[in-house]
This record gives structure tokens, sequence and C-alpha cells, in this order.
């Protein structure tokens, strides 16, 4: 049992992280591979809570792909991806919008209330936060249309602002809009990582299902707690990332090369993994710096 001292003196090793992060954006990506585990999506809205009571200002992005899978499959309709990014076409981009903005944002909405928070969901389109146009990808050199995917040309973070001055916690669904008002599907890590950029913040954080960079991802001893840009594009062209870490990846090199202080990725299935790599001088999942330093 822990006496009332220790916990005091737990608090209080947690001054210098509280101190460090006080009226700090930390963006948050929960994927959907992190929302499976109960108990620690349970624990995950507990730690955003706290973030915010210490003084913290978390901006959580979310996904749900496992979720969309599911309702597709309910409707007979198969999930297929090309380069990363689900083939949207119209009665899919109906599903994916009821799913993410829908079931998904206000179950994460309702659970950070039901805490003691105060939270308001948001899709790109509330506030023109996420322009986008069509985005095509490039298989094997040929140019493929995806249907209502879309690439972000125009991010507007002055609803964010507003939430974040009146201590409301924004969750955000990955779905755009272009200029004619027609929806599309956005990659959620994709939009953690523009909203990061824009709205510079301290840190971006994704919470996935697995540790971290590994250099064997089938073997978590292999997890690389600190790494500098140079070694990731190192660790990208001899095939070490992959699959999907390698937009995760990419998108972590974009957001510090557009200003984010750090970026880090995460276990979401752990418990209070959040809390862990913020409050804790040894932090959690992989740290990338821009430059080579000490984790902190
Ligand atoms: N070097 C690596 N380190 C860790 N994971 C890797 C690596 N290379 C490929 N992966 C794969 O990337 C996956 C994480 O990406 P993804 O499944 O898209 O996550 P999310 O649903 O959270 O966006 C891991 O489960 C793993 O299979
Ligand atoms: C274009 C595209 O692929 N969009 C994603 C959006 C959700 C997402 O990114 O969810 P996770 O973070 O859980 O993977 C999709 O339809 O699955």
């Amino acid at each position: 049992m822990i006496s009332n001292l220790d916990k005091a003196k737990i608090l209080v090793k947690a001054l210098p992280f509280i101190k460090k992060y006080h009226s700090k954006t930390i963006v948050i990506k929960y994927g959907g591979s992190a929302m499976v585990n109960p108990v620690a999506r349970e624990q995950f809205i507990q730690d955003v809570v706290l973030m915010k009571y210490v003084g913290i200002n978390p901006v959580i992005v979310h996904g749900g792909g496992p979720e969309i899978n599911e309702m597709l499959q309910k409707i007979g309709k198969e999930s297929k991806f090309v380069a990363g990014n689900r083939v949207t076409d119209e009665e899919t981009m109906e599903i994916v919008e009821m799913v993410l903005s829908g079931k998904v944002n206000k179950g994460i909405v309702a659970d950070i209330n039901k805490y003691g928070g105060k939270a308001v969901g948001l899709s790109g389109k509330d506030g023109n936060m996420l322009f986008v146009e069509k985005k095509f990808v490039e298989v094997d050199g040929e140019k493929v249309d995806i249907g209502f995917v879309g690439e972000i040309k125009e991010i507007n973070t002055e609803v964010i602002k507003l939430l974040e001055s009146n201590d409301v916690i924004p969750v955000i669904s990955s779905i755009g809009v272009d200029k004619n008002g027609q929806t599309y599907n956005i990659n959620a890590d994709y939009v953690a990582g523009a909203i990061a950029g824009k709205l510079q913040a301290d840190r971006l954080v994704f919470l996935t299902d697995v540790d971290g960079i590994l250099l064997d991802y089938h073997d978590k001893q292999t997890l690389i707690d600190e790494i500098d840009v140079k070694k990731v594009n190192d660790l990208i062209e001899r095939g070490i990332i992959s699959g999907g870490m390698l937009p995760k990846v990419m998108t972590c090199l974009n957001a510090i090369e557009n200003g984010v202080e750090n970026v880090v990725i995460l276990n979401g299935k752990l418990e209070h993994s959040m809390i862990l790599e913020l409050f804790t001088v040894e932090g959690a999942g992989t740290l990338i710096r821009k430059h080579e330093n000490s984790k902190s």
C-alpha cells in the first residue's frame, strides 16, 4: 500500500514536468487501433482531463479505421486501401463521416465530459478548419483515383484557439471539405501533423498499437527510445520502417520541418501512456527530434 506521504511525494515529482508543459499545446493523434482496449481508453481519457486541469492544452485528432471497417462490413462492403488510404466512393464517404464525426467523435467527447473535462467535437468542416483538394496516389508510376480522399491544402485553426482559450478540449475528426462544399476523407495521421504544424504545437503524440519505432517490429525489445531526423531517414531507406508506420513517420518528419518541437510515437494500448510520456524522466515510446540531443 502506498502511504499518503508517498502519494504526496509522487505528486511533487511531477512538478517540473507540469511547469515545463504549462500552457503548451500538445496535439494527440488517437488512432483507431489504440481505442480498442477499453481499460487503456478510459485511462487515456483520464490522462487528457488531468493534462487540461494542470494547465496543458491537449488537442485530440482521432482516427477510427477499425470502426469504419466494421460498419462497412455490416452493409456488406469490403474495405480497400491504396498506399495507406481508404478507397472512398460516395457510399463509403457517407459511412466514414457518420462513424468518425458521429459515433467515434461524440464517444470521445462524452467520455471526456464524464470525467469532468469540457470537450467539444469538431470535424474539418467546422470553422472551415480543413480545406482539401482531391488526392491522387501513385502506384507503380501510375496515377490512381481513390475517390473522395482529400489532400490538405489550407488549415484554419481559429476555432481550435477559441476553444483552447475557453478551457475547452477540441476533439477533431479527419473529415475535410473542398471549396465546393464536397466532403472528403483524410488519413487522421496527416490531419494531426498538419494541425500540429499550423498550431506550432510543443509536442505531437501518436498513440498507436506498437511501443514506438522498432528496429525489428516483431521484437518489442528493439524499441528505439530517441532518434533524430537524419537517423529516421536512414531507417526508411533501409526498409526498417514500413507499412502503417511509414505514413506516420513521414507525418512526424513533416511536422518537425514545420516547427513542431518534439514528436512522439507511443503505444496507446498501454495503461496511462500519456502520463508516463509527459510526467516521467524516462518517458515512453519513441521521441523524434530535429537534431541529436538527450531525451527531456
Ligand atoms: N519499424 C517499425 N516499427 C514499428 N512498427 C512498424 C515498423 N514498420 C512497420 N510497422 C507497422 O506499423 C504499424 C502501425 O501503423 P498503423 O497500423 O497504421 O497504426 P494506426 O492504426 O495507429 O494508425 C505497426 O503495428 C507495425 O505493424
Ligand atoms: C483516407 C483514409 O484512409 N482515412 C481513414 C480515416 C480514419 C483513420 O485514419 O483512422 P486510423 O487512425 O484509426 O487509421 C480511413 O478511412 O480509415
